[in-house]
């Protein structure tokens, strides 16, 4: 019998397809109780660890558990662990509680929990329609509620926000939250760190199929330190002007502005004031997860990020706890590549800095308003993107 713990241990797991090596001696752990994001750029390797992880894929090496126990031995699995893969498909004429009842069927649960999951994912009042006419939205309702109907200790959900509006997006986000609150073990692959930062408190992040970071968000948010970047009538002058007067985490940067770390927006102004150095403009950088993802999976990505230098900004005091190492065999951009000004998906530039001003807040979690609240406890049925 499996621990019952809904825990999730990946151990040095590695896939090979022919040539490529889809995931390479991967270890991460995910616990119960919080909502694990299992984040990396598009072909990292996400879906092909989820499918070892559910038993769809025979590792090559290494070894994917659930409480303890690979799939093919939790007993009634169903009742362990729900999934949602991407492209699930649905009978099209079949209706979402037929469909439903088929599987209850196979895992030996009553059709009573056919209601009750179409309620949890608030489909009750499309539960006799064909699911052949649903969006896709309702598509990823259903194939939610299937994953739910063995009344599962762990949930795993392979980028489930493909096709969801933003209402969609939240209900799901208090669904999930709700869910992992209860003591269970929720995992939700994206490749976009912006979408699912709301709803998740642990993330593993992985590239070229190995573990790049694993930990919490919050430490991940704690590690990447605030800079200003200054634009000055004389870089090199300013530069050598802050480092007399102690402030030595500085380097000038290719677009002439200087970046400095380890002081104040007040200090940098009075040592240029001092130096007669002329300053037109100075902008804070907080802590901007994007910009970690991007470094953490950057040999992925085809182009770096405006303003990213060769070697560490100034202040990075070295990579965060859980960091796992570079990618292997990145050696930087190919020969002749020249930065774009094109920001990677879900880059947010910095606030301007304000001179009385605080530094920016981390988005706030947004309760929904009273009536979504009801839609999210199942008790009213209509939601976005019906039809
Ligand atoms: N059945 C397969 N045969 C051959 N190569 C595969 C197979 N499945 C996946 N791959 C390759 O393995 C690598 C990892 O793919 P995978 O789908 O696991 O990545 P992913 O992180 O889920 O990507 P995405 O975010 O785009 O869904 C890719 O290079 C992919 O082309």
């Amino acid at each position: 019998m499996h621990d019952g713990s809904g825990r999730i241990a990946v151990q040095n797991l590695s896939k090979q397809f022919g040539a490529v090596n889809a995931v390479q001696n991967l270890s991460f752990t995910v616990e119960p109780g919080s909502v694990t994001g299992f984040l990396g750029p598009n072909g990292a390797g996400k879906t092909t660890t989820l499918r070892m992880l559910l038993g769809l894929v025979t590792p090559t090496n290494g070894t994917a558990t659930i409480n303890g126990r690979p799939h093919d031995q939790l007993g009634n699995p169903a009742r362990v662990v729900g999934s949602v893969l991407e492209n699930e498909g649905f009978h099209p004429g079949r209706t979402a509680r037929n469909h439903l009842r088929v599987y209850s069927a196979a895992i030996g649960m009553p059709d009573q929990r056919v209601d009750e999951v179409l309620g949890l994912v608030g489909l009750s009042s499309a539960a006799d329609r064909k699911a052949g006419g649903f969006s896709l939205g309702m598509r990823q309702r259903l194939a939610l509620a299937t994953a739910l109907l063995g009344n599962p200790q762990v949930l795993v959900l392979d980028e489930p926000t493909n096709g969801l509006d933003p209402e969609g997006i939240l209900w799901l986000r208090n669904f999930l939250r709700a869910y992992a609150r209860e003591g269970r073990t929720v995992l939700v692959s994206s490749h976009l760190l912006n979408e699912v930062e709301q709803t998740i408190d642990q993330v593993v992040i992985i590239s070229q199929g190995m573990t790049r970071y694993n930990g919490s968000l919050d430490q991940l948010r704690k590690s990447n330190q605030s800079r200003v970047l200054v634009q000055s009538a004389d870089a090199s002058g300013l530069v050598s002007a802050l480092q007399e007067a102690g402030i030595t985490q500085v380097a000038p940067m290719p677009d002439g502005r200087v970046a400095v770390s380890g002081a104040t927006v007040q200090q940098i102004g009075d040592v240029s004031a001092k130096a007669s150095i002329a300053v037109y403009g100075m902008q804070e950088e907080t802590a901007d997860l994007e910009r970690m993802f991007f470094q953490l999976t950057q040999g992925q990505y085809a182009a770096p990020q405006p303003g990213f230098q060769q070697g560490p900004p100034p202040g990075y005091q070295g990579p965060p706890p859980g960091y796992q190492g570079p990618p292997p065999g990145y050696q930087g951009p190919p020969p002749g590549y020249a930065p774009q000004n094109t920001p990677p998906p879900g880059f947010a530039p910095p606030q301007q800095f304000q001179q009385q001003g605080q530094p920016p807040q981390q988005p706030q979690y947004q309760q929904a308003p009273p009536q979504q609240q009801a839609q999210q406890q199942g008790q009213n049925e209509g939601w976005g993107g019906q039809g």
